[in-house]
């Protein structure tokens, strides 16, 4: 199948290095740096600092490494991610009809090519985004979904990557969970029953583009203190490349090369929590991306499974700030989530057996925060 690589946009310089830096003197989250070599070894000092991020912000950055003696997950991981974001130019840049044909909208699917211009029904400002994703399902490259999407040759040839990708970011995912699991007193082994890689689920690997915008390059947003008119108005005019959200699974490990991701700033502007959704332009806060780390955060399931004891943060992706905004801007996610079948209640000890009409399987989870957030997905039998 032929695929297209014409672009609008100026051509991407590959090289991460090469990209203009991100500006310096933005509210950025103050999110730890966590080694995953020393996760890996269990070293008491790193997983002391997982766990405070987890009950923060539910955000923090994985060092990769690099060092490793022997090829780990974590090498697997980095360069994969490189070469998904490589994928991504062309992936992006298919004709549309290419793009339409594996449309989640038109396969009524979690899993496919979503377009811009969704409306997320929460939205006061009723923005449209201008953000595209592949979400690629880890049920259909591994060759074990009832539902294959028809994704294009370009994605199908790359099953190889994204199948060691998809498995390396379980692996690190999977240690994540089990290393909350311990400090929340959940027994060993019970959330990794719950998350088997050849199982039915919502994991996936999601490719993401936001559009370069040149004109948009000089002027640099910055969220302030206090809500006045005027950030609110800038806030209706702020260009949504993903909408604000929590994610719905587990454990996320994500890689970008321009910034754009924003966290909602966790003591909420510091008013004893007055804010309200008028005045929420005050508390973003801009997440750096590292050279050599993922970033790693938690979601709804796993503050689900916790009792409410960890944080799943809630995240947006806006214009990368400053002479980044110029450039199209890509990113790699993987998407750790529950098994279809499995229900989402607190896993920790003590903890009371929720109402029947409560008791909300992963997928059904799923599929209506997905609906919620503009989606059209299959209603549930
Ligand atoms: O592109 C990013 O940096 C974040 C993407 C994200 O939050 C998501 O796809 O859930
Ligand atoms: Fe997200």
């Amino acid at each position: 199948m032929p695929h297209s690589t014409t672009a609008a946009a100026p051509a991407r310089p590959r090289t991460p290095s090469s990209l203009p830096p991100f500006p310096s003197g933005l509210p950025e989250a103050p999110i730890q740096r966590i080694s995953l070599e020393q996760l890996m070894r269990r070293e008491p000092a790193a997983e002391q600092e997982l766990w405070e991020a987890c009950h923060t912000r539910g955000f923090f950055y994985l060092d990769l490494g690099g060092g490793e003696p022997e090829p780990g997950p974590g090498l697997t991981l980095a360069s994969g991610a490189d070469e998904l974001e490589r994928l991504s130019h062309g992936a992006f840049r298919l004709p549309a009809e290419t793009k339409q044909a594996a449309a989640m909208a038109r396969w009524r699917s979690l899993f496919g090519y979503k377009g811009p211009g969704i409306v997320a029904k929460e939205d006061p400002h009723r923005r449209r985004d201008v953000g595209e994703f592949w979400n690629l399902s880890k049920d259909d490259v591994l060759g074990q979904s009832s539902h294959p999407v028809a994704y294009p040759e370009l994605l199908q040839e790359a099953r190889p990557l994204l199948a060691d990708f998809m498995r390396a970011a379980h692996e690190v995912g999977l240690l994540v969970l089990e290393i909350l699991a311990t400090r929340l007193g959940i027994p060993a082994g019970q959330l990794a029953s719950k998350h088997r890689l050849d199982q039915p689920s919502g994991d996936h690997v999601r490719l993401t583009y936001g559009p370069g915008n040149p004109e948009a390059a000089t002027t640099t947003a910055t969220a302030t203190a206090t809500a006045t008119a005027a950030q609110i108005k800038e806030e209706a005019d702020t260009r949504i490349t993903t909408f604000a959200h929590t994610d719905f699974g587990s454990v996320t490990l994500l890689f970008n090369w321009l910034g754009g991701l924003q966290i909602e700033n966790h003591d909420d502007g510091g008013d004893g929590g007055k804010t309200t959704a008028a005045t929420a332009t005050k508390s973003w806060e801009w997440v750096r991306p590292v050279p050599g780390h993922a970033i790693c955060n938690l979601g709804d399931a796993m503050r689900e499974f916790a009792g409410g004891r960890v944080a799943s943060g809630r995240h947006r992706v806006v214009a990368a700030p400053g002479a980044q905004a110029a450039l199209d801007r890509y990113s790699v996610v993987y998407f750790v989530r529950p098994e279809d079948s499995v229900v989402l209640e607190d896993l920790t000890p003590g903890a009371a057996r929720k109402p029947e009409a409560e008791r909300w399987t992963a997928v059904r989870w799923i599929e209506e925060r997905s609906r919620a957030l503009g989606n059209d997905i299959r209603k549930n039998d």
